[in-house]
Formats: structure tokens, sequence, C-alpha cells
């Protein structure tokens, strides 16, 4: 197999906090965690609330806040990510799509957020294309963010990172609070970064679209990645996943007749 394209080693991820009787104690969200990304593919990282999947999309855009501390490493195309290397890279050749709209300048008009980083040339005309493509009215471009509704500016966030000389694309959460035909949109969109040669980075609650369109899903549980596994491992009862997290996981799925589960929250790995 070729070598992946980001690769991160014994990833975690700690904070100190106080305790309501003030003490300090040390919490840790993301723990001995081991992911690998493949140029082509889409890996989707999947988990409950508070499982650590945007901590782990921050350590690798290197945003995580200043009381963190993180320790492990991370390999992008085989050098060692630095901070000063992601801010070479970030925009240019890795996108994020932020879980949370207010990475959007609230004091900027939407267009002018999405023009940065074009071509200076046809930078007007690229906008414009996109904002066709993620279903937006050319007039939308002239509002703030807080005149587009949450559905909307996920799709101006996902415009913001489109370039051509992107290598590597993180999307957290790309989809909440959009439409069927849109969620749709942005789904296919992952699959065409993908068939583009992009290593894709999709982190979700979601596993059913999660499913649908990646070729390997990572399931984190309490900052870890318990099992990894082919897209295709998830049907039948499951038999072909490994862990009983994962197995019950998916037979819990609507469409699976939430078979079993009540035992989601007893399983263990
Ligand atoms: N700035 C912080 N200070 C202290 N603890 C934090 C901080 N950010 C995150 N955490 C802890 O890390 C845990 C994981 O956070 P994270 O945002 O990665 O979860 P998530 O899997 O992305 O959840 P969601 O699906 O709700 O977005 C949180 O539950 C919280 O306990
Ligand atoms: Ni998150």
């Amino acid at each position: 197999m070729n070598e992946p394209f980001l690769s991160i080693r014994d990833l975690h991820i700690s904070f100190s906090r106080y305790t309501p009787k003030l003490t300090i104690e040390q919490i840790t969200p993301v723990r001995s965690l081991n992911i690998e990304i493949y140029r082509g593919e889409i890996l989707a990282v999947v988990g409950a609330s508070g499982s650590g999947k945007s901590l782990l999309a921050h350590a690798i855009m290197g945003i995580l806040p200043s009381n963190a501390k993180m320790s492990g490493e991370i390999y992008y195309d085989g050098q060692p990510l630095t901070p000063k290397k992601i801010k070479q890279l970030q925009g240019e050749k890795i996108a994020f799509i932020p879980q949370s709209i207010n990475y959007l300048d609230p004091l900027m008009k939407v267009k002018k957020q999405v023009q940065i980083g074009l071509p200076k040339k046809g930078k007007k005309k690229i906008q414009e294309s996109l904002f066709e493509a993620y279903d937006l009215q050319k007039q939308d471009g002239d509002l703030y963010p807080f005149q587009l509704s949450g559905g909307m500016l996920r799709r101006v966030l996902f415009a913001t990172s489109v370039r051509d000389s992107v290598k590597l694309v993180i999307a957290d959460e790309p989809t909440p609070g959009i439409h069927a035909e849109a969620l749709d949109k942005v789904l296919k969109q992952l699959r065409v970064f993908a068939e583009n040669g992009m290593a894709v980075l999709l982190i979700t609650h979601d596993i059913l679209s999660a499913l649908s369109i990646s070729d390997r899903v990572t399931i984190m549980k309490d900052g870890t990645a318990l099992e990894t596994a082919s897209a295709n491992k998830f049907e039948g009862r499951g038999e072909q996943l490994k862990t009983s997290y994962a197995k019950a996981l998916w037979r819990a799925l609507p469409t699976n007749d939430f078979l079993n589960a009540e035992g989601l929250d007893n399983v263990t790995m």
C-alpha cells in the first residue's frame, strides 16, 4: 500500500481546569489516537458529541486553544506538520471547513470571504460559479453572515474551501442544518474532491451519510479511534466489524430497526 498522506500518531490532547472545589484537574479528551488518511479517499470520523472529533481537526490545523496540551505526531506527505508548515499550507494545500460558522468574518460581505485566496484574475467569476454550484443566489453575496441562514452559511463555508491546489480537505460537520438536496450536493462534492486525488477527512455524527460516500470509517469514542473499517464492512448485522461498540452502533441505526440500541451505552470493546 502507498504511504498515508496524513498520519496521526499517538495524539493526546489535555486541558487543565478548575473543579468546583477550585482544585485543578486534568482532562484528556483525546488519547492514543492514531489515524491515517490516503490520497484519493474519504475517511469519515464518526462519534458521539464530545468524543474529540473537532479537537482532532483543530490539532491538525494547529488551532487548538492556548490552554490545550498536545503530544503525538502529525505527518503530512511524509513530513512533520509543524505550526510553521501548517501556516504555509492552509488555504493553499489544506482546506478546513470548520464546524462553527463563527469562523466567518461577521463584518465582511460573504462574497468577499469566498474570494479570499482565489486567483486575482477571475476571482469574481469563480466566486459566482461557486455560489451557483452551492445553490446560493448572486445577490446573497452582498449580505453579511448574520443575514444568512445557518444552512446558507454552511454552504458559504464550503465554497470558501474549494481551490484547485488543495490536497487535503478537513470538513468538520459540514452538513447540519442544510436541506436534503444541499446535503447531497455537499457529500457528492467531497466525493469529487477524493476522485481528484485529494485526501478527505469528513467529521460527522451522521454515520449513514458518512457510509454513503466514504471509503473508510473510523469510529471514535472517548477520544480514541475504536475501530477503522472499510465502509462496505457495515452491512448485515455487522458481522464483519471487530468491536462490539461498532456492531452495536451499526445495528442501532433506524434502517436496521434499532436492534440492540438499548445496549449501546454498555458495550465495551
Ligand atoms: N477549550 C476547551 N477546554 C476544556 N475542554 C475542552 C475544550 N475544548 C474541548 N474540550 C473537551 O473536549 C471534549 C471533546 O470536544 P470536541 O469539540 O472535540 O468534541 P466533538 O466530538 O467535536 O463533539 P461535537 O460532535 O459536539 O462537535 C469536550 O467534551 C470537552 O470536554
Ligand atoms: Ni465537533
